[in-house]
């Protein structure tokens, strides 16, 4: 068994390394040793470095040219949405699978897609009655998943993680709102009537209140580091992602801030993670495994924005369709986030199955 893993994750590894710029290439028993451990994570090195270097040169690029990365928001989002955002979440089904127990039955299955789409459809029909508290609730929604994906490691008691995974998702979610609120006061506004900019502060006080989401966040890293059972390897870098993270969506325009956090950080993130759970729950998977699984539904999601693109270019309906997108894109990311929230109460005992558990 332990070879079988050993091995798996030495697959894993070099197909991690391949990805890597050679520069940047670790060096075979630097890995391997993280790799007994199944240890190849986005705090792993290599990939760290790599990430906070992409994400510190965006900023870079931001404050030289202040909004100059603009133009270039819509395809750094769709590279980012194509190559992790979509396959991070295109294996759901299969980890629910695992999870829950859940046998490739018709009943099983049926009983999976008629909860998930069930809750797909309810929430959707909500966005046509009350869509200023869908906005809201997808916000908070969004903050959580965000949050939760980045610090679930540090394993805090339950109540003290959640508010930490809000405080980072308060962050992330309200600084690029806070700092541009220019350019998502439209977006918004055709989504659900909202207007960001008669917010209290926002437009009058930009500044204060980005100070105010940095210092609420690095103010609740510090109050709750002590809380944590065991201090996590790396805590201290949780400071150095927030300065980095916050230096990013104050610097370029908020859709491309969006697309290297969501990209890189969230969805590559949770692409290793998930290749942890796979390894760990008796499916040996590597990287390029974890894109096999993801395939179709990866497929399936690019036939549908496709779908969309084509409608808005020979409709037109600009609007109509920046709004259609985002709901689907919320409708698709409550399932997902209880998926999720259900992966991290998992305990990482390597070597018991949550299948063979629930048999
Ligand atoms: C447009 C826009 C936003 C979009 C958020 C989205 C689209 C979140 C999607 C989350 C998903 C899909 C999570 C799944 O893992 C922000 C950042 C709230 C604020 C700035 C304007
Ligand atoms: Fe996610």
């Amino acid at each position: 068994m332990s070879n079988r893993v050993g091995r798996s994750q030495t697959r894993i590894v070099d197909s991690v390394c391949s990805y890597l710029p050679s520069f940047l290439s670790p060096t075979v028993s630097d890995f391997h040793a993280e790799a007994h451990h199944h240890e190849v994570t986005l705090r792993s090195p290599r990939i760290y470095v790599t990430v906070l270097g992409i994400t510190l040169a965006c900023a870079a690029i931001g404050a030289w040219g202040g909004l100059s990365l603009g133009p270039a928001a819509f395809a750094v989002l769709m590279v980012a949405v194509v190559v992790t955002g979509i396959p991070h979440g295109a294996v759901d089904h299969i980890v629910a699978a695992q999870l829950y127990g859940l046998s490739s039955s018709l009943r099983d299955q049926a009983r999976f897609y008629g909860f998930y789409l069930a809750m797909m459809a309810v929430y959707g029909a909500l966005w046509f009655v009350v869509p200023a508290w869908c906005l809201a609730a997808f916000l908070v929604m969004t903050m959580y998943h965000f949050g939760q994906a980045d610090l679930a490691y540090w394993s805090l008691p339950s109540v003290t993680a959640r508010v930490l995974y809000l405080s980072r998702g308060l962050l992330l979610v309200g600084l690029p709102i806070a700092a541009f609120p220019g350019i998502v006061d439209p977006i918004f506004d055709a989504i659900a009537g909202v207007q960001v900019s008669s917010w209290p502060y926002v437009a009058t006080q930009s500044a204060w209140v980005c100070a105010a989401l940095i210092v609420q966040h690095i103010v609740m890293l510090a109050v709750l580091l002590p809380q944590t059972p065991e201090r996590p390897d790396g805590w201290w870098r949780e400071f150095v992602n927030t300065a980095a993270l916050s230096a990013l969506f104050l610097t370029v325009h908020p859709l491309v801030a969006f697309a290297v956090y969501f990209g890189l950080w969230h969805s590559l993130g949770h692409i290793l993670e998930l290749v942890r759970f796979f390894n760990r729950t008796g499916e040996p998977t590597s990287l390029p495994g974890f894109y096999k699984k993801a395939a179709l539904y990866t497929i399936i999601s690019f036939a549908g924005l496709g779908l969309l693109y084509a409608t808005t270019q020979s409709f037109g309906f600009e609007d109509q369709m920046v709004a259609l997108l985002f709901i689907l894109i919320s409708v698709m990311t409550l399932p997902h986030m209880i998926i999720v929230e259900h992966l991290y109460q998992q305990p990482e005992t390597s070597g018991t199955s949550p299948r063979e558990v629930a048999a």
